[in-house]
């Protein structure tokens, strides 16, 4: 059984996005730059946004941080959201969800302008995903793909059984899975699924992303199957200094033994998922440069 380590090819992407973003720096006098927008105080929000800055400024990024208040409106987040879109020094603009309850994530995801989408989320990019075509591409999907390749996990051919249907993970990971070049058949299975485990039994990779600690049980994983944790649930644990500890969808003790590789819960799709808003905030300002340049002559 082999682990597959999030965490390493997560440095091993940022290592490459940080010389692609000096050359790119160089050419344009300034670095590729993200824009983070908290609303309120959701503890594990909070830790994310941290994570993600901290990232940022490693890779000399620039970054700039908002955080409005669990009583901002609607309004004020559109109105700050408008203001990035129209900033030229700002290649990659991210809404933290979930938002507060009197806001409508929908609505503020579509007036994020498309070409700054670093987390993929806006309907333009989530449909060209759909068609086959170049995007900024939702990035825990992404960093899904991204360690199978680095592992030389191939995909074609295979049984992939996803759980969970979520816009940001179950949906777009179908989507590029059954792409040309992926080939994989790709079942999703739901809330509402019937005989869940003979579905997942027949796979040989399985994708768990509910957010349901545990649900995947070593009985229903066939033996030398590939399974990808994307859960990450915060469970209470007294005996840690924080009072907590993160776990995944999957049993990993009972599961790992029976599998051909895992990833772990932490250090497996997580850190992979930060790495990929960098990569995609690359791509978002070296496209509006290209784009931009394209305009001017
Ligand atoms: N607009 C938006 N974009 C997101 O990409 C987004 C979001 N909203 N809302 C919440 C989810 C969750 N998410 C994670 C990112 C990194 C880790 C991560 O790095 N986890 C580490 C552990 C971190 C820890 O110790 O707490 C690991 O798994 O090893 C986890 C979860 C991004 N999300």
């Amino acid at each position: 059984m082999q682990v597959l380590s999030g965490k390493d090819v997560a440095m091993s992407v940022l290592e490459h996005v940080r010389k692609e973003a000096v050359i790119f720096g160089e050419k344009y006098g300034r670095m590729p730059s993200i824009a983070v927008i908290l609303v309120g105080e959701d503890p594990a929000s909070q830790t994310y946004v941290a994570a993600k800055k901290k990232s940022a400024l490693e890779l000399g990024y620039g970054h700039k941080d908002y955080h409005l208040s669990v009583h901002a409106t609607q309004q004020e987040l559109l109105e700050l959201v408008r203001e990035l879109n129209a900033d030229d020094d700002v290649d990659g603009i991210l809404v933290q969800m979930p938002l507060p309850p009197h806001m409508d994530e929908n609505c503020v995801i579509d007036t994020i302008d498309p070409a700054k989408d670093v987390d993929g989320f806006h309907p333009v990019n989530a449909g060209k995903i759909l068609l086959g075509r170049s995007s900024l591409v939702s990035c825990t999907p992404k960093g899904v793909l991204r360690i199978m390749d680095h592992y030389g996990i191939r995909t074609a051919g295979k049984d992939v059984v996803i759980i969970g249907r979520s816009s940001i993970v179950g949906k777009p990971m179908a989507a590029l899975l059954m792409q040309k070049g992926r080939d994989a058949t790709v079942t999703v299975c739901h809330s509402c699924t019937l005989g869940l485990k003979e579905h997942v039994r027949r796979a040989d990779i399985i994708i768990a992303a509910v957010g349901h600690p545990h649900m995947i049980t070593a009985d229903m994983v066939k033996s030398e199957a590939v399974v990808i944790d994307v859960g990450i649930t915060r469970v209470t644990d007294l005996t840690k200094k924080k009072g907590w500890r993160l776990v995944g969808d999957v049993d990993y003790d009972n599961v790992a033994p029976r599998t051909s590789a895992i990833t772990p819960v932490p250090g497996g799709v997580g850190p992979m998922t930060i790495a990929m808003l960098m990569e995609n905030t690359l791509q978002a300002a070296q496209e509006r440069k290209r784009e931009q340049k394209g305009e001017n002559a």
